[in-house]
């Protein structure tokens, strides 16, 4: 497989899924249009349950819309070899990456598996060494385990991870959550580092306007699965209009980022 060619863009239009529920169903994305480009950082917040992680699911293709299409590259992501395709463009950190790592496989074997499964050509055990020096780790940490590294030298590994495939965009979900505050601007500068100096396109999805004010410029917010209200981060955080971007912003803790 070549690499991902640049400019690339991942577009959601009209997107819509409902959930069958034994009480009935639920509308967990309902109409939602976005676009991501390689070089462009769009936040998107939303209180829980508003949908986020089921438009994350609808961009990645591990789930289908009932109604409206993801476009990678301009061209309908479906079919596996597509999604194949654009999953090594397009990757993914996940709520608390840390743990999201396998503690019975060392750092090596878990960054070499999405070369393999993505079948990323060229020297594997280099391009594993490249994606830890991206997230400022050497090579002394390929041999280890998950117990065997710091809480913030595993979120690197974990990002590392997510970087190994040489992806041009990001789509973070509730990355810095529940982290303390060291960890959570130490990952916060190196998604900041990937889309500055790498040029990476970031999708942050976050109920924390702080942290996606300092990544991106523009956010969407979602509510009941809708965008209620979308611009500007600086905007949204000193006027917002809609309610729910009120209760986001009036429930941010004011940290220093
Ligand atoms: N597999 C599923 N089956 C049924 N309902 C679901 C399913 N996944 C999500 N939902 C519902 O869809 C709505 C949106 O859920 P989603 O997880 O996308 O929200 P979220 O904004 O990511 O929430 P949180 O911030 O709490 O993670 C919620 O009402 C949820 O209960």
């Amino acid at each position: 497989m070549s690499p991902p060619a640049r400019g690339t863009a991942l577009d959601g239009v009209g997107l819509t899924r409902t959930y069958r529920t034994h009480s009935g169903t639920v509308a967990a994305v309902r109409g939602v249009d976005l676009e991501v480009r390689e070089g462009e950082a769009l936040g998107v917040v939303g209180p829980s349950g508003s949908g986020k992680s089921t438009l994350l699911s609808l961009l990645l293709g591990m789930e289908r819309p009932d109604r409206g299409e993801v476009l990678f590259n301009g061209v309908p992501l479906t079919g596996r070899q597509r999604i194949r395709r654009a999953r090594q463009a397009v990757q993914y950190i996940p709520q608390d990456p840390a743990s999201s790592l396998d503690p019975r496989r060392s750092v090596e074997r878990q960054l070499r598996e999405p070369l393999r499964r993505f079948r990323v050509p060229g020297d594997h055990l280099r391009l594993v060494q490249d994606a830890l020096e991206q997230v400022g780790l050497g090579a002394e940490h390929l041999a280890r385990h998950a117990h065997e590294l710091s809480g913030g030298q595993a979120q690197r590994v974990a990002i590392a991870r997510a970087l190994v495939t040489g992806p041009r965009i990001l789509l973070a979900d509730e990355a810095v959550s529940g982290l303390d505050l060291p960890l959570r601007n130490q990952v916060l500068e190196l998604l900041r580092d990937q889309h500055v100096r790498a040029g990476l396109g970031l999708l942050f999805i976050s109920h924390d306007l702080t942290a996606v004010r300092s990544l991106c410029d523009r956010a969407l917010v979602l509510d009941r699965g809708q965008v209620v209200e979308e611009g500007p981060t600086d905007r949204l955080l000193e006027t917002p209009r809609h309610p729910t971007t009120q209760e986001l912003v009036d429930a941010v803790p004011r940290l220093p980022v």
